[in-house]
């Protein structure tokens, strides 16, 4: 039977459609190696029972330098335009993406951040409760990846230990070619599996990777949210006897469990979520 909760409203464009589980850019750098959903999450999407996660909105935030191209990726993606001017985000700004994941409504609130210092402190107050968290940086400018362990040390900082999907995105692809492109993505490779996050290079001009990497994105921020929902649920539900159900509150958390965290899952041999200090 299909939840009662599945939401009205306007059915997602194809391109948002998701159907089999986004691949990685690189093995190299990636936070999920299955090429499947999760067994549980295709279960409960076949039955429909996939919880409140069509009606909620999941947050994802783009953090980086001044001019890396965090608004022109954003753009890219959400209204497939390109605009060479720059002009700089002024605090910061949403988009909201309908996806259907395997037959499952699904949105991402993508937050797009000001790069430039002056705005810091207000960008910052809209880290909290990101489950995704992706730092740009600029492919042709070393500096802006070397920047990208504070960024992201920052936005981490508002968040719960362990909560977050972590990316790592150089931008501006069109701009490199061969063994620069190589040399600049080995170094972010590199820096990506110290942070536990996930490498994509992209490009906004072009939108090579776009796609693909937002698809990537969203199906794994869905996948959390299904793990979640399922998990919330089932120790909110203790089974006993004849199969009555008697709800129960989580004394620790007032009702509301800590949710796994992405990795937890028996499935995922993904790496272990991030504890990532200063350096
Ligand atoms: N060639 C090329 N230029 C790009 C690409 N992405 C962005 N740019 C250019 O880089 C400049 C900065 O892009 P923005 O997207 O505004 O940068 P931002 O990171 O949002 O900057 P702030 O809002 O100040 O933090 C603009 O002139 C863009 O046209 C890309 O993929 N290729
Ligand atoms: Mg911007």
């Amino acid at each position: 039977m299909r939840s009662s909760l599945t939401p009205l409203g306007p059915s997602v464009s194809r391109d948002r459609i998701i159907t089999s589980f986004p691949k990685w850019y690189t093995p190299a750098a990636c936070l999920q190696l299955r090429e499947h959903f999760h067994g549980q999450v295709s279960a409960a999407c076949q039955r429909g029972n996939t919880g409140t996660v069509g009606l909620r909105l999941s947050k994802a935030v783009v953090v980086g330098d001044l001019y890396v191209g965090k608004t022109s990726l954003i753009h890219r993606f959400c209204k497939n335009v390109f605009d060479h001017d720059y002009k700089a985000t002024i605090g910061v700004d949403f988009e909201i993406e309908r996806f259907e994941v395997a037959g499952t409504p699904f949105s991402l609130q993508i937050w797009d951040t000001a790069g430039q210092e002056k705005f810091k402190c207000i960008a910052s107050a809209y880290y909290r409760g990101a489950q995704v968290i992706i730092t740009a940086f600029d492919l042709t400018d070393v500096q802006t990846l070397e920047h990208s362990r504070q960024w992201l040390e920052d936005a981490l900082r508002e968040n719960e230990p362990g909560s977050c999907f972590l990316f790592l995105v150089g931008t501006k692809k069109d701009l490199l070619s061969g063994a620069a492109c190589e040399q600049a993505e080995a170094e972010a490779v590199r820096l990506a599996n110290e942070m536990q996050a996930e490498y994509w290079s992209v490009s906004a001009k072009t939108g090579e990777n776009v796609k693909a990497f937002f698809s990537r994105v969203a199906a794994l921020a869905f996948e959390h949210s299904v793990l979640q929902d399922l998990e919330r649920r089932s120790s909110a539900l203790l089974q006993v006897g004849g199969g009555d159900l008697i709800p129960l509150l989580t004394p620790r958390t007032g009702g509301h469990p800590r949710p796994p965290l992405p990795s937890s899952c028996p499935e995922c041999p993904a790496r272990s979520r991030p504890s990532w200090g200063s350096s």
